[in-house]
């Protein structure tokens, strides 16, 4: 079974594809979502998180997504904190998952698979880009967040021309129609 991962810039259409993909009977693992289940269903990490970013963190015994987005997207040190703590967990999460398939392939979704270095336990790459400012546009309206809130993750996040050098797979995802047609022959590609 080929493990393929799925990454993009925040509002590059990495949900979108995803979804495309899932239609077409493929696996996915979404580690954003599976991320935010451990960190509300661990008491490791929940302990960890407290210990780190303070009792904030969680809020009527639920993660408390915004106070710890506003912490870690403008400080490194912190950000690298929760990366440390949350992607060891989602890592050994997404191998049990993957264990249970069956299909040709499986697809790994994570907004910074190169990031944090889980992309070389992949077998291919798919890159979803979009122009930044396409790509704060689409965030700021499905968000409802300032511009300034979306640059703020935009920083923690390698360039698109890095990514591409990396990536064994890209979809321009601007016209939905391309995106959907390009899905189609990636996944015959991929079967
Ligand atoms: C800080 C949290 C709670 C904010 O949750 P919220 O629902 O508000 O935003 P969401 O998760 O949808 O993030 C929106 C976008 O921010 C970006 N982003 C999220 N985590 C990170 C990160 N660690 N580094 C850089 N960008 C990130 C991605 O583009 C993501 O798609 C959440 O992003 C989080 O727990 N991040 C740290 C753990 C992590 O790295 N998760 C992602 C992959 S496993
Ligand atoms: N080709 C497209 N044309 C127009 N709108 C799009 C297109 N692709 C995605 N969108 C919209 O842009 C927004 C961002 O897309 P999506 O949520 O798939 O991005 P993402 O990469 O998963 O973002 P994040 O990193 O925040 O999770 C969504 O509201 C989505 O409906």
């Amino acid at each position: 079974m080929k493990i393929v991962g799925l990454t993009g810039g925040i509002g590059s259409g990495k949900t979108t594809v995803i979804k495309m993909f899932a239609a077409l009977g493929v696996p996915v693992y979404i580690a954003d979502i599976e991320a935010k289940k451990l960190m509300n269903s661990s008491p490791i990490i929940r302990e960890k998180l407290i210990k780190l970013l303070g009792n904030e963190a969680y809020q009527n015994d639920k993660l408390n997504r915004k106070f710890v987005a506003d912490k870690i997207f403008n400080n490194k040190n912190l950000l690298e904190g929760v990366n440390a703590i949350i992607h060891p967990e989602v890592g050994l999460h997404f191998d049990k998952w993957r264990e249970q398939q069956t299909s040709d392939y499986v697809i790994k979704e994570a907004a910074i698979l190169f990031e944090n270095g889980s992309y070389k336990n992949c077998d291919v790459v798919i890159l979803v880009t979009a122009p930044e400012e396409v790509r704060i546009a689409r965030v700021m309206k499905r968000d409802g967040v300032t511009k300034s809130q979306v640059e703020a993750r935009i920083k923690n996040q390698w360039p698109d021309s890095k990514k591409r050098e990396l990536a064994d797979i890209v979809i321009e995802n601007i016209d939905l129609e391309d995106t959907q047609n390009l899905v189609n022959d990636i996944h015959i590609y991929l079967s």
